[in-house]
């Protein structure tokens, strides 16, 4: 079979608002990101950074509060709901948090796999545009053989065909969301292995969010969501902060530990850089009695 072409995931001050009994909640707060199609990216963040919600909005699962998200140019917001169930059905996969919770227990790897083909079977796609069993299970290194019941495979194993059953309709966008929590160190490093393999050969687009640095230095590129917002961006395994559109630059998570909002810091050119210099409270510098008042160590 030929080499599926991945989208390209476009986000344009991205917000995303809950709207919850009482109060609201900013999950996404202005994000604006390009992925390359056939890109390979994961998502880092602190826990209720926002990064499942990106991954939601990715899916088309919920419809942002407001700006664009363009997949394969098409922006997704403004798409009805049989749109966007269409859109789900012949371009994008899921792997959702827990092995678990994307595969049935009781039936076979070659029952998943048909299982998770349904839904692109239902929107008209051709049964022989669709990867079989076998397949899948060569492209993912899954070594069980198709009439094995899910509930007998090893945690991997059960991982492995969680990500054949996001996979079973060849999307071009795959979404994993801790595709590798839970598993000791081994496994996890097969499941890697699989996800660089579905990139690689078949060239669909990866957006995968994880915890662990194991996994984020396993990938070619990471975004850091911080509050909702993009802090930093990661290549082969080093961090960089990132200039926002209105200015702002996120401070590495041990930077800001040592300077809380409010901290002044004087910015000077040093050679073809930067230098970044609190401001000490109480010094000429840092002005009158309120500045004295700021949050400075
Ligand atoms: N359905 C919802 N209703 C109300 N608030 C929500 C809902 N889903 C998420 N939130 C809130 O939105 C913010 C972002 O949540 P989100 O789940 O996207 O973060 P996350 O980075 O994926 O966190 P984690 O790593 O813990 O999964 C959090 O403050 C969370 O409490």
């Amino acid at each position: 079979m030929s080499a599926a072409v991945g989208i390209g995931v476009v986000t344009h001050e991205l917000v995303h608002v809950f709207h919850t009994e009482g109060h609201d909640v900013a999950a996404l707060s202005g994000i604006s990101l390009t992925i390359r199609p056939g890109e390979y990216v994961g998502l880092l963040g602190p826990s209720g950074a926002g990064k499942s919600t990106l991954l939601s909005a990715c899916a088309a699962l919920l419809r942002p509060s407001a700006g664009r998200l363009l997949l394969d140019g098409t922006n997704i917001v403004t798409l009805d709901d049989t749109e966007r169930d269409e859109l789900r059905a012949s371009r994008i996969g899921m792997v959702l948090q827990g092995a678990d919770r994307n595969v049935v227990g009781y039936l076979s790897v070659a029952e998943n796999i048909r299982l998770a083909q349904r839904g692109a079977l239902a929107a008209g796609r051709s049964p022989a545009a669709l990867p079989d069993a076998a397949e899948l299970a060569d492209l993912v290194g899954l070594r069980a053989a198709p009439e094995v019941r899910a509930d007998t495979l090893d945690p991997a194993g059960l991982q492995l065909l969680a990500l054949a059953c996001g996979l079973a309709h060849r999307p071009r966008l795959l979404l994993a969301d801790e595709p590798t929590s839970r598993l000791p160190a081994q496994a996890r490093d097969v499941v890697l292995a699989a996800l660089s393999e579905v990139n690689r050969r078949w060239g669909c687009t990866i957006l995968l969010v994880t915890h662990d640095p194991a996994v984020a230095a396993a990938i070619p590129r990471t975004v850091t969501i911080r509050d909702g917002r993009i802090g930093a961006e990661g290549r082969r395994g080093e961090e960089y902060s990132v200039v926002t559109a209105d200015g702002s630059v996120g401070l590495p998570a041990d930077v800001l530990a040592d300077h809380p909002p409010g901290t002044l810091l004087r910015v000077e050119r040093s050679g073809r850089g930067f230098r970044l210099d609190p401001v000490r409270p109480g010094t000429p510098d840092a002005g009158g009695s309120d500045a004295s008042e700021q949050a400075i160590p």
